[in-house]
């Protein structure tokens, strides 16, 4: 099978939030390209709740669009997620942001996979920790591909300003 590359965000608010996200890294650890920094985060999307742990992750293997997101939906199950309020707490979300192949991007309109993430480009969440690993990362947007530095210069400022680095994750730093 071709190899594809993948750009997931995992977010935590309840329980052991590095917890929650080192069982990320470790299920991807054989496609790891790389991990971003552990941010604090605000809740994006207007549901009072604790601060997310946000990180960004970079991975390539065999593995078509569904593969990625089935691993997503695997690890929410592992960290017995459930999904009370749309954009609410929770203890784990993994979502596929972008997936290419060879620098193809893939768009997808299939409700189970949107790709690229619609939302994406409004989360600071996702943006600020991907532009940490990758300098050079663009985003599709209905306006075409855009860097995603500009998108985040983009961003409010008071948004861009609480997501903050607090932590690499244990032997899992930037690479
Ligand atoms: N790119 C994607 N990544 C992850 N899930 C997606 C994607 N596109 C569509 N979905 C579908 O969205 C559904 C709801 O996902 P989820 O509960 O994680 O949403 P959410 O995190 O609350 O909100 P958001 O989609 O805005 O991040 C899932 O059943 C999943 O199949
Ligand atoms: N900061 C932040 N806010 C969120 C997050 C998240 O991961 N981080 N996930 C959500 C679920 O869709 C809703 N809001």
């Amino acid at each position: 099978m071709i190899r594809s590359r993948a750009v997931l965000s995992a977010g935590s608010n309840v329980g052991d939030r590095l917890a929650h996200l080192t069982t990320v890294v470790e299920r991807l650890a054989d496609d790891l390209v790389a991990t971003s920094p552990v941010y604090s985060t605000p809740p994006w999307g207007g549901v009072e709740q604790d601060d997310f742990y946000n990180i960004t992750l970079i991975v390539e293997g065999a593995k078509r669009p569904d593969d990625w997101l089935e691993i997503c939906h695997e690890l929410e199950r592992s960290a017995d997620r459930t999904r009370e309020i749309r954009w609410g707490p929770r203890t784990l979300d993994v979502d596929v942001i972008s997936v290419s192949y060879d620098g193809e991007v893939v768009r997808s309109d299939d409700p189970d996979l949107l790709l690229p993430h619609p939302r994406a480009a409004e989360r600071a969440f996702v943006l600020v920790p991907w532009l940490a690993i990758d300098p050079e990362a663009a985003l599709w947007t209905p306006e075409g591909a855009r860097p995603v530095a500009d998108l985040v210069e983009q961003l409010d400022a008071d948004e861009r300003a609480g997501v903050r680095p607090v932590a690499d994750l244990p032997g899992v730093g930037p690479r």
